[in-house]
């Protein structure tokens, strides 16, 4: 196996083969198309990292909240985020990477998901520290679908930047539909495995690396 093991004195992470960049605005279904990659791919061979992970427990930390809350889909997490945004903006104007790094830090899998893309800085800190293994892939679901799975448009959170900053400037590899329609989403997934193989493959002809 092509793996290299990275260790230095902050982070301990097992070079990944491939990394899926997910972005998608609220309620379009990133944790549900996530899981059922993962599920697919298996645990042992795909983790999901969130970007969101390391901001909310230290938030819940400093705020004495419900960490496990803030990581679910429901109304909880909502009555917080514009104060995470607010939060997690600050730490990010001093360092664009900081929950990038912490996301990724102990993954040993050697595919990882990144299922909260938001910012085109996470977007640029990822390919320019795994040049060759990004797959951009975007979540799309109606308002419709979106408000049927709970979605209220609110000022200051979807027209800011944490929902609309990949809007625009990237090319995304994979688009996927997620309107409900579970064999269309089906042959979709498969598309993105098959992509997946394809973009591995090409990182490795250019690294020179055989296959196992
Ligand atoms: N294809 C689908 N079929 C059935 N239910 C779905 C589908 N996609 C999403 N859902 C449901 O819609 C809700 C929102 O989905 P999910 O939490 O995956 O969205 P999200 O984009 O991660 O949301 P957010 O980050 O805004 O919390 C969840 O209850 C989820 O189970
Ligand atoms: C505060 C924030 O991380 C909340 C993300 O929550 P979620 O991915 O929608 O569960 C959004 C952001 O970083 O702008």
């Amino acid at each position: 196996m092509n793996v290299e093991h990275i260790s230095i004195t902050v982070m301990t992470y097992t070079q990944p083969r491939i990394i899926l960049l997910f972005s998608g605005k609220r309620k379009s279904g990133k944790d549900y198309v996530t899981d059922l990659i993962q599920k697919r791919l298996t645990a042992e061979m795909c983790c999901i990292l969130r970007l969101s992970a390391p901001l909310k427990r230290q938030y819940a930390k400093d705020h004495n909240l419900d960490y496990e809350e803030l990581l679910g889909s429901g109304q909880y997490k909502e009555s917080y985020r514009a104060d995470m945004i607010r939060w997690g903006e600050m730490k990010r104007q001093q360092d664009s990477g900081f929950f990038c790094r912490l996301a990724i830090k102990h993954s040993i899998q050697p595919i990882w998901i990144i299922s909260d893309c938001r910012r085109m800085s996470d977007v640029q800190w990822f390919r320019e520290e795994f040049p060759g293994k990004c797959v951009c892939v975007r979540v799309e679901a109606s308002e419709q679908t979106r408000s049927q799975r709970g979605w209220r448009f609110t000022t200051g959170i979807d027209d800011a930047e944490s929902e609309c900053g990949l809007d625009e400037g990237v090319k995304f590899d994979c688009i996927i539909r997620n309107d409900g329609a579970d064999d269309i989403l089906e042959k979709q997934l498969e598309d993105l495995l098959s992509l997946m193989k394809s973009q591995e493959e090409d990182s490795n002809t250019q690294n020179n690396i055989k296959p196992d």
